[in-house]
């Protein structure tokens, strides 16, 4: 699959999205009562944790979708589905994953558990209309850095990272 051309970088602080998956989950608690939590894996674990806290969720279960190489997309392969656990149809069930970007892992997992409630921390817009209720938008050609993928290090400044395209 082609490399896609992410121009930007978006830091995420370890802070930051606590933060966001907090509001993520001031946004969720009025349009429950939720039964669950399917966490896809791995991204959306750390959200579906903190989210689980906030809104007093126990019963979380995982679908596990593997699609990118560091930036380089390549069909997406689904290491576990919904068999054993019993979201049904994910009526009442919440879908948590980190980001939505293409769309293409929120169409398999939607498919899994059509009833269920899409939500993210961070969207792009071609993924966007695939989700239910997310917290920041980015543009599609930006790569969001979540804190377990980064550590701190020199950056270049912006007007040079521009100059490389
Ligand atoms: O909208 P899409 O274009 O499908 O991209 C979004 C998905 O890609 C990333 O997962 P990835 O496959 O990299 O696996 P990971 O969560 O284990 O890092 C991210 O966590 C989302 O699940
Ligand atoms: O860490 C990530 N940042 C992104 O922007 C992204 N898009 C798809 N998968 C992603 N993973
Ligand atoms: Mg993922």
């Amino acid at each position: 699959m082609a490399e896609a051309p992410f121009n930007k970088h978006f830091p995420v602080s370890w802070e930051e999205m606590h933060r966001n998956a907090k509001a993520l989950a001031w946004r969720l608690i009025d349009k429950g009562p939720w039964k669950g939590i399917i966490a896809i894996t791995r991204g959306g674990l750390v959200p579906a944790a903190i989210i689980a806290r906030e809104l007093e969720i126990r019963m979380i279960d995982t679908v596990c979708v593997s699609s990118y190489d560091h930036q380089n997309q390549r069909e997406a392969m689904v290491l576990k589905g919904t068999e054993g656990s019993n979201a049904g149809d994910g009526e009442g069930w919440l879908i948590i994953d980190d980001l939505v970007d293409t769309g293409k892992t929120a169409v398999i997992v939607r498919k899994m558990l059509p009833k269920a409630h899409f939500a993210t921390v961070y969207a792009k817009p071609a993924g966007r209309p695939l989700v239910d209720t997310f917290i920041t938008e980015v543009s599609q050609d930006t790569w969001i850095h979540f804190p377990w993928d980064i550590e701190l290090q020199f950056s270049q400044p912006i007007a040079k990272q521009r100059n490389n395209g």
